[in-house]
């Protein structure tokens, strides 16, 4: 998959590029990630890449055309028919099956990152064919908002993750929340591990870890349980543990 990254902080994204899962898909060549920043498509003395709002009001506003031109440079290096993307408070709420789509169904992306207050709203109409936000909350710019949308999606891609089950275990591909995990000591300060996942029995240990999804997700997140239709062994294991969690 071709990325492009449009954004006044390039090496923000060293924090995806060089660790885990993503380092790896970009060093193998799965995932491209290509970065342009506005402020080297400017031509006066102070390459201003902001200016103030008309109209009047707090912050600055990202000019239309340093964007415009670094979305041209990205276009023509990527291929015209990248989507391009900004990563906006007024964006669309991203969530796990929106990842599947915009990983499976796009060859190459551009991802604009905002910064000051916004850009101006000419820029959108013109460029931009989607809008995100990852949660509603005021971040300082669109680029950390980038680095989690690439992350989920570079895990989501086929090559990404060694054993494709971590992906389908990914417990937001199913709405479900994880089962409890142990790993060593056996016992620490007196607590154990649930003996079912030390008895090596698979089926067993399968089902116990359903039934604590279940119950996990019933707890935490009952929002999620609705979304979901239950199997009827899905609905015996969440009786099983209501009982007796109450
Ligand atoms: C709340 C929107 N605006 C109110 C006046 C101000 C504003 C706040 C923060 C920003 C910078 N945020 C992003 O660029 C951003 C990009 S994606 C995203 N997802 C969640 N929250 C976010 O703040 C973002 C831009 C405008």
């Amino acid at each position: 998959m071709l990325l492009g990254i449009i954004t006044l902080f390039p090496d923000m994204f060293n924090a995806i590029t060089r660790y885990g899962v993503v380092g790896r898909s970009v060093r193998k060549g799965g995932l491209v990630i290509k970065i342009w920043n506005p402020r080297d498509f400017t031509y006066d003395q102070y390459h201003k890449v902001d200016d103030r709002p008309y109209g009047g009001g707090v912050g600055m506003i990202m000019m239309i055309q340093p964007l415009k031109r670094a979305i041209n440079q990205a276009k023509n290096d990527l291929g015209c028919d990248a989507k391009v993307i900004y990563l906006s408070p007024q964006g669309k709420r991203l969530c796990q099956k929106y990842v599947y789509d915009l990983a499976y169904n796009n060859q190459a992306l551009i991802l604009v990152c905002g910064r000051y207050q916004g850009i101006d709203e000419r820029l959108i109409k013109m460029e931009i064919d989607e809008e995100w936000s990852i949660g509603d909350y005021v971040l300082s710019g669109g680029e950390l908002a980038s680095m989690v949308l690439i992350d989920a999606m570079a895990r989501v891609l086929p090559g990404t993750l060694k054993n494709r089950n971590s992906q389908k275990s990914d417990s937001f591909f199913e709405n479900k929340l994880d089962c409890p995990y142990y790993t060593r000591p056996k016992i620490y300060e007196g607590m154990q591990v649930p003996s079912v996942l030390l008895s090596g029995n698979h089926r067993d240990i399968n089902k116990w870890r359903l039934k604590y999804a279940l119950g996990n997700t019933w707890i935490k997140r009952p929002d999620l349980l609705k979304k979901i239709q239950l199997t009827q062994e899905e609905q015996l294991l969440l009786t099983e543990f209501k009982n007796e969690y109450l």
